[in-house]
């Protein structure tokens, strides 16, 4: 059966039931249809009780496809439930991009998903396209603040602040708006990224409540004045209508595992071109209300888990209590050229940065496919043994939670057993360069560092508006542990090339654009949308 097939012959509980096994009452939730609620932020407040152990799923480096981050974070989840452990996931919104695209959906798959996938997977329960509104209404009044006087005196070709389509549609990515005269405004050259790089989503998921994603709102900077003065959303007075946008968006989804067990999705960045993390608030309230939360940051530990660290952690007041590496033969075989032995030099580079770096005790949990054998499996482990790391035999896409008893009752003993004083990557009081060339030197193994010398004015702009204090956002290719796509395996001997700054100052970051990184990706050749289909009952197929 196919991921869809699975989905849809599930026994799913109504909402409230798997509320319920939360603390929760109908008074705690709103919902929507019999399988989907939000989650009232209130809830954070009224539960009493001490708040849950956290766990990372992180992975190695990925292939195109993807190796298993979902899949195992809702199948560890399943199994902790199974061995009597009140456990939630807390995982991100798929993207329509990828969903239509070719990586496909972001909802697990085999017999570890979360359900109802089909609505997952598309317009869920809104919250893209109230993250895309409110984005581009910040566009439209930036457009419109000129059109009527420019009163700010804002540089028409120094406004960085894009439009959004939750689609990949390269042919967006350089755009003229304003044609057709005066009655239409005046041409500029404008760029479209995907909503879920949007700074909005970012705010979204980095808020501790409504009054802090307002404030952070206030502070998106749009562009300079031709002055050179920084033009802020407050600068237009509009901050309240978009956060006014966002007042459902805000509020954390509930739904289900395959198993009836709680998750939530609440927000949806991407870990290449923004911080690849869900939101602080639903991460919070499934602390509140579990004892074991299992979330995911996307594509591998050099992204998403030291984003999910430097960033969320940071910003959230949270701490980590243990990550899970996935790895694949399939991605250890494609980081070798085919020689699975010499792949396992990424996982290595990854283990070392968790252990070391991120000073986490991990578990390396090998997603079984299929295709594997018994012989590449046994070469994972004996690698994983001598480099004295934690290893499990994980089948949670073919078995459920069944197949994640294993993986569970360890990540449960390095829970216990964790000694580790769990510490940021980095000082947030080293500069932004210093900050940058930490983290391409020790978590990617650069021999440094090359600033390309437009990125001159914006640290000239971080030091004079006191920015440096930030945290940076690194948007690189999820491709290889380098910011060259090329370079698998374990790289060396390379520098890293930052060739833009973006000042997210509403989010609280600075993003260093490594390499050829773009904020629109395109669709493939033969995009999943050619096998995406709805019959007349409404029943949807091709989903994965
Ligand atoms: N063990 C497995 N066997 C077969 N397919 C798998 C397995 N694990 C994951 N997949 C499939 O691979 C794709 C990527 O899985 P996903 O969990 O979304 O990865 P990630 O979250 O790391 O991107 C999905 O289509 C999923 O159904
Ligand atoms: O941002 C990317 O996330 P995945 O690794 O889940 O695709």
């Amino acid at each position: 059966m196919t991921d869809i097939q699975i989905a849809q012959a599930a026994k799913k509980e109504n909402i409230v039931e798997i509320a319920k096994k939360l603390g929760l009452t109908e008074d705690d939730i709103e919902q929507y249809g019999k399988y989907k609620a939000k989650v009232n932020l209130d809830v954070l407040q009224k539960s009493k009780r001490p708040n849950g152990k956290l766990i990372l799923v992180t992975a190695i480096t990925p292939t195109p496809a993807g190796e298993g981050k979902s899949t195992v974070t809702i199948g560890l989840t399943q199994a902790l439930n199974k061995l009597g452990k009140l456990s939630a996931a807390a995982i991100r919104e798929p993207s329509l991009g990828p969903v239509f695209g070719m990586k496909g959906g972001a909802a697990g798959g085999g017999y570890a998903q979360v359900v109802p996938m089909e609505d997952i997977n598309l317009h869920f329960t809104g919250d893209m396209h109230a993250i895309g509104i409110a984005h581009n209404l910040i566009s439209a009044c930036i457009d419109n603040h000129i059109n009527s006087g420019n009163a700010l005196g804002i540089d028409i070709t120094k406004i960085t602040w894009k439009r959004v389509v939750d689609m990949n549609d390269r042919a967006l990515r350089n755009v003229v708006i304003g044609l057709g005269g005066k009655a239409n405004g005046y041409p500029r050259q404008d760029s479209f990224q995907i909503t879920v790089g949007s700074e909005i989503m970012a705010i979204l998921c980095l808020s501790n409540s409504i009054t802090e994603l307002k404030e952070k709102i206030k502070n998106i900077v749009i562009g300079t004045s031709v002055e050179g003065k920084l033009i802020k959303v407050e600068d237009l007075h509009i901050e309240g209508a978009v956060a006014a946008l966002l007042k459902d968006a805000i509020k954390p989804n509930l739904v289900q595992t395959l198993e009836n067990t709680p998750v939530f999705i609440h927000g949806g960045p991407f870990a290449n071109i923004a911080h690849g993390c869900n939101s602080i608030l639903a991460t919070k309230m499934a602390l509140k209300l579990t004892d074991y939360v299992v979330t995911e940051a996307g594509f591998a530990a050099d992204l998403g888990a030291e984003k999910f660290i430097d960033i969320k952690c940071r910003l959230g007041g949270l701490k980590p209590d243990c990550a899970v590496i996935v790895a694949t033969v399939r991605a250890l075989e494609h980081h070798g050229k085919g020689d699975l032995k010499a792949g396992l030099e990424n996982l290595d580079k990854h283990i070392d940065n968790i252990k070391n770096k991120y000073k986490l005790p991990l578990v390396v949990a090998i997603n079984k496919f299929i295709t594997d054998t018994d012989e590449q499996i046994a070469m994972i482990e004996k690698f994983c043994n001598e480099r004295g790391a934690e290893v499990s035999l994980c089948e949670v896409w073919a078995k459920g939670g069944e197949g994640g008893k294993d993986l569970a009752e360890k990540v449960l003993r390095a829970i216990d057993g964790n000694k580790t004083e769990f510490d940021y990557f980095y000082d947030i009081n080293l500069t932004i360069k210093e900050k940058i060339e930490k983290i391409c030197k020790e978590i990617y193994g650069a021999d440094g560092v090359v600033f390309a010398p437009a990125t001159k004015k914006v640290f000239d702009t971080i030091a004079a508006e006191g920015l440096e204090k930030l945290p940076v956002c690194m948007s690189k290719t999820q491709k290889s542990i380098s910011d060259n796509p090329a370079l698998l395996g374990k790289p060396t001997g390379f520098k890293v090339t930052i060739n833009d700054l973006r000042l997210a100052v509403g989010a609280g970051f600075v993003i260093a654009m490594a390499g050829d990184i773009i904020d629109m990706p395109g669709l493939p050749k033969k995009p999943s949308a050619e096998v995406i289909d709805i019959d007349e009952n409404g029943v949807i197929s091709g989903l994965f």
